[in-house]
C-alpha cells in the first residue's frame, strides 16, 4: 500500500501572501485528513516563505495521520524536529536560495554527518528518510547511513513523463529494486501529479509514500481538495 502525505507548504504560500490567516494552514491540514489524506507533509525553509517554524508547532496536535517534516538538518531545523517529534522526517540538501528542492543527497560525500544526524532521530524514536535523485551508487550511500527510507527525488521522472517518454522511469524501478533488496523502505515526490501518478506507482515496487504538494494544490483550485485527494487515492490503490 502507498500512503498518501500532502504536502501543504503551498496553503501558506496562500496565506503568507497576504500577510493573514486565511486560508488556515491547521483547518486545511484536518480537512486533507478528513478527506482521506493518509499524512501531511511541510518543508519549512530557513527564510520561511512558505511554512514556518510556528506552524510545525502548531499542526504538532492536529496531525494524526502521519506528520512528515522536511527539510536540510541546519540545528534550528534540528531543535524543532527533535521537540515536535513527528512520524518521520524527511533529510533534503536544500541551498538557502533554493525555490525549491533541486538535488538529492551526495550520500557518499556526505556520509558521517547524514550517520550523525540519523542516529539523533531515531535515537529519539523519529523515522528517519533522506531525499536522494534515481542514482544506485546513492542508494548504496543511503544504506551506509542508517536511514529507515529514501525518497526518490522524481522531477526527473515527473519532466520525462511530461514529454511523453515512459522510459524516465526505468532509473527509479533499478534503484527501487536495490532499495527493496537492502531492505531501505521506498517514498517519493517533487512534481508528482494527477497524470504521472499511476504509472509510477504500477512501476515501482514497494513505494510506500508519496509526498505530494505542488500540483495538488494546482489541481484542486479546479477540482477542490476532497475530489483530489480522493482521486490520487483511487491511482495509488
Ligand atoms: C523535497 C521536495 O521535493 C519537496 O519538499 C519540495 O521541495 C517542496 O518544497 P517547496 O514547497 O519549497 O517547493
Ligand atoms: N517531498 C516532495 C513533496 O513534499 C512535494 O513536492 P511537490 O509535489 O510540491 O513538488
Amino acid at each position: 500500500m502507498t500512503k498518501l502525505s500532502v504536502n501543504i507548504n503551498k496553503i501558506a504560500t496562500l496565506r503568507n501572501s497576504r500577510g493573514g490567516d486565511a486560508p488556515n494552514v491547521v483547518q486545511f491540514a484536518k480537512d486533507a485528513q478528513r478527506f482521506g489524506a493518509e499524512g501531511i507533509t511541510v518543508h519549512p525553509r530557513p527564510d520561511e516563505r512558505h511554512i514556518r517554524y510556528q506552524d510545525v508547532f502548531d499542526l504538532k496536535s492536529e496531525v494524526t495521520t502521519e506528520f512528515n517534516i522536511e527539510g536540510n538538518p541546519i540545528p534550528k531545523f534540528i531543535d524543532m524536529v527533535l521537540e515536535v517529534k513527528p512520524t518521520q522526517v524527511t533529510l533534503v540538501p536544500d541551498a538557502e536560495d533554493a525555490i525549491t528542492s533541486n538535488a538529492g543527497w551526495d550520500t557518499v560525500k556526505h556520509k558521517d554527518f547524514l550517520i550523525d544526524v540519523i542516529k539523533e532521530f531515531k535515537n529519539n524514536g523519529i523515522r528517519t528518510s533522506i531525499f536522494v535523485d534515481p542514482d544506485l551508487h546513492q542508494i548504496e550511500g543511503a544504506k551506509e547511513t542508517g536511514t529507515d527510507r529514501i525518497e526518490l527525488y522524481t522531477e526527473a521522472y515527473a519532466h520525462q513523463f511530461s514529454l511523453g517518454n515512459k522510459d524516465g522511469i526505468k532509473p527509479y524501478m533499478e534503484c527501487a529494486g536495490l532499495a527493496n533488496t537492502l531492505g531501505l523502505g521506498i517514498n517519493a515526490g517533487h512534481d508528482l501529479s494527477l497524470d504521472n501518478i499511476k504509472y509510477f506507482k504500477e512501476n515501482i515496487t514497494g513505494l510506500l509514500e508519496v509526498s505530494i504538494g505542488h500540483a495538488l494544490i494546482s489541481e484542486s483550485l479546479y477540482l477542490g481538495a476532497k475530489n483530489v485527494i480522493k482521486m490520487y487515492l483511487d491511482k495509488l490503490k
